[in-house]
């Protein structure tokens, strides 16, 4: 069963659990898909209005990136279960001979870049939906535009914690340039999607503020 097929009630008590999933890298996944349906929920209230006419097509268009988005989201809230649970499994390998702690290695190694795949993935699809926020809160309607705030904040947040989760399991990959590559491409996207999501808050709070 999907995780995201459970209530709400459910899935929040099984991640304060003791269970290894879903973890940070799930809640990432589903704080990010909150995130951008609320940028998708301004986008429907700006269709149709008078007033928003000019921009219409435009808005249209976010919306259908943004459900793509929120689809993606979404699937990775089980895979990411998927890709950890192998990883939380392998931490607790016995390490008491030579050969225990050579085969620990080389599963450790396999799964924590199974594992890496998950929330680098989340990033990506985070950046994404923050730079859909940034038009949207340009030109989606004022009666609603501090959900986009709402909105960037949420994708902010899942951004930083997948970044949390790539770090943790970068640490156990031996492998160097697997570690460089994703490293590298990780704060590029902490650093520029962080730096989108600070100007559109900023812009969304200048529309607000009286
Ligand atoms: N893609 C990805 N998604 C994650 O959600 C993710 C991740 N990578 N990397 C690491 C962090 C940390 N995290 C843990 C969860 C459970 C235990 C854990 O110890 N679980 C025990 C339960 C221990 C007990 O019963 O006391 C077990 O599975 O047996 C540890 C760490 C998830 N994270």
């Amino acid at each position: 069963m999907s995780m995201l097929d459970k209530s709400c009630t459910d899935f929040l008590d099984v991640l304060a659990s003791k269970a290894p999933v879903p973890g940070g890298g799930g809640a990432a996944a589903l704080g990010g898909a909150i995130g951008m349906a609320l940028s998708n929920m301004v986008g429907n209230l700006t269709v149709g209005k008078k007033k928003y006419a000019e921009v219409e097509d435009e808005v249209k268009e976010l919306i259908v990136k943004g459900d793509k988005v929120i689809a993606e989201l979404r699937a990775l809230v089980d895979e990411d279960a998927a890709v950890f649970e192998p990883l939380s499994k392998a931490y607790g390998l016995p390490k008491d001979t030579p050969e225990q702690i050579a085969y620990k290695e080389k599963v450790m190694e396999k799964c924590s870049k199974d594992a890496c795949e998950g929330p680098m993935q989340i990033m990506r699809k985070c950046y994404e939906g923050i730079k859909i926020h940034e038009r949207m809160g340009q030109i989606g309607t004022n009666l609603a535009i501090s959900d986009v705030g709402c909105g960037v904040v949420f994708l902010k947040s899942a951004l930083i914690s997948g970044m949390l989760n790539v770090v943790i399991n970068l640490n156990t990959i031996k492998d160097q340039e697997y570690v460089s590559k994703n490293r590298a491409e990780m704060e590029q996207l902490l650093a520029a999607g962080s730096q989108i999501a600070d100007a559109t808050l900023e812009l969304v709070l200048n529309k607000i503020k009286k």
